[in-house]
């Protein structure tokens, strides 16, 4: 495969200097008035475009912020291993992890699953050696094991802890979540690949944004894939999050222009606080992900 056209995402520094908050339990979440910026978020620059912030959708106007722990880097000390805590290792930016991260949010888990961080760019070598060989993120220890692959871990944190079941119980809704489930690579790969294109967003692109446009028209009791909110959302929105952005500032092209479900999808998605606390800055995705693919 093309490793620009569906990128091994993201190693990033995301370790300013100001990123000095230790873990912190759900308990010591503060409540603000409006949306902040998580300390771990790199600042958008005066400079930055207007029109990437307008496609950043509305954060609602209060809600509960999680302070987030610093990415460790290789100078840190690995975390107290197999001690019995449920920690799922992230990267902020990578949409991989993101998947795991809202899924862990929106069963309302924040006190039983400690988020750990890990600079991508800078990995601390224990990483592999001792928690997960493959050496990616996201990454969960759990009872002793360490699993991996955001999808399975969907599932995995779905099925083995409490909250709201992220899977419906209609047999023609678990049955279009395992299609769509199977879908995710092929329209990721698609987007990706229009994004480093010289050319105009390919047809392939287009499709698969059609296909997401018609799924999201098959059930009618909500606004998501299956109607109500699940883990097939869970699992695409990361990507349509960053194709939206990366679509629109890289090659001018709007994916809800004559796509009412997904402009209905994206706003709607936006309310869910257990998403959107996992957003990171567009203006600092876009440059990242300009980099990583040599796109001037
Ligand atoms: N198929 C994996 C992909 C995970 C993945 O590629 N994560 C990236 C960060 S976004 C990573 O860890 N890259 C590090 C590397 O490949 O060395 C999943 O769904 O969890």
């Amino acid at each position: 495969m093309n490793s620009l056209a569906f990128p091994r995402c993201c190693p990033s520094p995301l370790t300013p200097a100001s990123t000095s908050a230790p873990v912190t339990s759900h308990s010591a979440r503060i409540k603000i008035r409006r949306p902040r910026r998580a300390s771990h978020r790199i600042a958008v620059p005066k400079s930055a475009p207007s029109r990437i912030v307008a496609m950043a959708a509305a954060a609602p106007a209060s809600f509960v912020k999680e302070v987030l722990p610093s990415p460790l880097t290789s100078a840190s000390e690995p975390p107290p291993l197999f001690d019995g805590t449920t920690r799922l290792y992230v990267a902020y930016h990578c949409p991989f992890a993101q998947r795991a991260w809202i899924a862990r949010n929106y069963k309302g888990l924040q006190d039983k699953i400690k988020i750990v961080a890990i600079d991508l760019a800078d990995r601390p070598a224990w990483y592999k050696e001792k928690v997960y060989p493959e050496n990616k993120v996201p990454s969960l220890e759990h009872n002793n094991q360490v699993k991996g692959e955001s999808l399975d871990l969907v599932k995995y944190i779905d099925s083995n802890f409490e909250g709201p079941s992220l899977l419906p119980d209609d047999p023609a809704k678990k049955q279009f979540a395992e299609e769509l489930l199977a879908y995710t690579d092929a329209f990721n790969k698609a987007s990706y690949s229009s994004i480093v294109s010289k050319e105009d967003v390919s047809e392939e692109a287009v499709a698969a944004l059609d296909k997401k446009e018609e799924a999201l028209g098959k059930f009618n009791d909500g606004p998501f894939f299956l109607g109500q909110f699940s883990l097939v959302d869970i699992a695409y929105v990361p990507f349509i999050e960053r194709f939206q952005i990366f679509l629109f500032n890289i090659k001018n092209f709007d994916i809800t222009k004559g796509r009412p479900n997904l402009q209905k999808f994206i706003e709607e998605v936006n309310k869910i606080d257990a998403y959107t606390q996992t957003k990171q800055d567009p203006q600092f995705l876009l440059e990242h992900t300009k980099k990583r693919l040599g796109i001037a």
